[in-house]
């Protein structure tokens, strides 16, 4: 067994509109935990993700992250997010987790596609003194760090599988099945709450 109370906890910090949550998310969390000995992932729903104007109540999309993790006992999900008032931004996401985790080592987990947007996410240059940030690599996109502080970004190669919440969103609305791509309770949760049947 670890000893974990002679050493900082190491929790990852899994950030996402998850609208919906797909296997894409889980196994990218799963591999970076496991590569970076990572203590515990926090799952983190965004509440107002000002870059995706539209997306699902945050209520939907954090029961539906509340379902998709709840079979690893290493996973858990944050309302930091959802309950600030505002757009949300990563900064703010990582100083309210510091905050209750003082003693704790963060860790970002970005795909591809998020980290090549980061110098435009908010207060970006303050981003890296708050958690190391590991980048993902995801089918359909080029992952490049050229520009990021080597010391605080890493890179790693997962699994490739080439879902989106865009195209699970798209697949429901054009009555295709989601089975397999997302976990089997959230296909239920979206098909209960009669979730992305209007979508054009
Ligand atoms: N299939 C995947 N493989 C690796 N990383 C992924 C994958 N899907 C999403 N991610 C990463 O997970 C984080 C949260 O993603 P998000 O919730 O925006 O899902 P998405 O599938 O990109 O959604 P959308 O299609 O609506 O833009 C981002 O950092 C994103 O890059
Ligand atoms: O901080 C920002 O300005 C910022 C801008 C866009 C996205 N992010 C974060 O990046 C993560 C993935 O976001 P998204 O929109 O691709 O689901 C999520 O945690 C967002 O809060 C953060």
């Amino acid at each position: 067994m670890v000893d974990t109370a002679q050493r900082r906890l190491k929790i990852g910090v899994m950030g996402g509109t998850f609208d919906p949550i797909h296997h894409g998310h889980l196994v990218a969390a799963s591999e970076v935990a496991q590569s970076f000995g990572l203590d515990e992932v926090i799952f983190v729903p965004t509440g107002q993700p000002y870059q995706k104007p539209g997306a699902t109540s945050s209520e939907h999309r954090y029961l539906m992250t509340v379902i998709a993790t709840a079979s690893n006992p290493r996973f858990t999900v944050s309302r930091v997010d959802i309950d600030r008032e505002g757009p949300t931004f990563t900064i703010d996401t990582l100083r309210d987790l510091h905050a209750q985790h003082p003693d704790a080592e963060l860790f970002f987990i970005s795909g591809a596609d998020a980290i090549a947007q980061i110098f435009d996410w908010k207060d970006v240059r303050e981003l890296w003194s708050l958690a190391h940030f590991v980048a993902v690599t995801r089918p359909g996109h080029q992952l490049s760090i050229s520009g990021l502080p080597e010391s605080d970004v890493s890179l790693l190669e997962v699994p490739a599988l080439a879902i989106s919440s865009t195209d699970c969103r798209s697949r429901v609305s054009r009555g295709f099945p989601v089975w397999y791509l997302v976990p089997d309770g959230v296909v239920q949760y979206i098909s209960k709450h009669h979730l992305y049947r209007s979508l054009t």
